[in-house]
């Protein structure tokens, strides 16, 4: 492949379930995106940027070799990746591409914990993190590696147990497969390589990272705006989740209110509205957090 100089690169999946959310976190931190004839190349147009458009098995190597520069990549992947040399470093978690790696059982199999699949056959796209698991249990297992449809090697009789991902549990419910243990607890990473960007680019770098963190602290943030009788101050203030010190203002031509802002970094439900409002709060209003630095 050649390299263009003086561009920094960023890898993330062509296709599949990271895909999207990848682009939505770069292009959220300002960077446009230019979708050129190079299927596997997006260019960024406001920065000395390209979007490596890749399998997400190769992320991690890329990233590694200082390929690429970043990367977004699952935990799964990058761990069972992961070798002696040198290796990517995880900068932040994404809070996306959620999902959890785990062994599931077809209704024969008695399972009491890991030492139940002690002399069986195992099929799973994670041979390395799964044999970890079973050394770590004290389990000797042959383990099936499969690049895909793991879900089926129990009724094709390939093996007695899977180790694969869930998130709704849908795949294993219709295949008639119960979750057991976790293996590993996995979400979309941003990871950056073990050796700095070429000459000049480091600063930029660097506000790539900030940014995306920007993006990541202010999802699911939201600005509340309520006001509040003094007398229930305290208790109005303590009721808003993750608001730290919030902002209180005098409200004109009322000695017995306050008027109350305060960012609030987890979710905001409507039963903590309707909390407020019953400790005396009124006027609620909670906005969303565009950009947060
Ligand atoms: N059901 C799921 N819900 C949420 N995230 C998931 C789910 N399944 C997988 N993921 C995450 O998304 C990543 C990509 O999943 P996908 O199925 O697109 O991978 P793939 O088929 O290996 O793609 P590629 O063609 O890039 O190799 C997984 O490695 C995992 O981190
Ligand atoms: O618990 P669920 O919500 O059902 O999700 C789990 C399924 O999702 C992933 O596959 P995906 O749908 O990405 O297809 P693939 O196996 O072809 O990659 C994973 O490999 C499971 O099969
Ligand atoms: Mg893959």
């Amino acid at each position: 492949m050649s390299t263009v100089q003086g561009r920094l690169r960023i890898a993330v999946q062509k296709s599949g379930r990271l895909a999207e959310r990848s682009l939505d976190l770069v292009r959220d931190a300002g960077l446009r995106v230019v979708k050129g004839n190079n299927d596997l190349l997006y260019r960024i147009e406001n920065y000395p940027i390209d979007l490596l458009r890749v399998r997400d098995d190769d992320i991690p190597t890329f990233v590694a070799d200082g390929v690429c520069d970043l990367g977004i990549v699952g935990e799964n992947v990058l761990e069972e990746v992961r070798n002696g040399g040198p290796n990517a470093e995880v900068v932040m978690p994404l809070g996306f591409g959620r999902c959890t790696l785990k062994i599931a059982t077809p209704p024969g199999l008695d399972y009491a914990g890991p030492s139940s699949l002690q002399g069986l056959r195992i099929a799973t796209s994670y041979p390395k993190i799964l044999r970890r698991f079973l050394n770590e249990a004290g389990v000797q297992a042959e383990i099936v590696t499969m690049r895909g449809a793991v879900e089926v090697a129990p009724r094709l009789k390939l093996a007695a147990a899977i180790c694969d991902l869930v998130s709704t549990g849908a795949t294993l419910e219709a295949n008639g497969l119960t979750a057991r243990d976790t293996v590993l607890d996995s979400q979309a990473v941003l990871i950056k390589a073990p050796t700095p960007p070429e000459a000049g680019l480091q600063h930029l770098l660097d506000s790539v990272v900030e940014r995306m963190a920007g993006v990541v602290s202010s999802q699911g943030a939201k600005y509340v705006m309520l006001n509040a009788p003094r007398a229930a101050l305290d208790r109005i203030t303590a009721l808003l989740p993750g608001a730290g010190s919030p902002t209180v203002m005098p409200l004109s031509g009322r000695d017995d209110a306050v008027a109350v802002h305060a960012v609030c970094q987890e979710a905001v439900f409507w039963e903590t509205l309707e909390k407020l409002k019953a400790a005396g709060a009124s006027a609620i209003l909670v906005l969303p957090i565009e950009k947060m630095m």
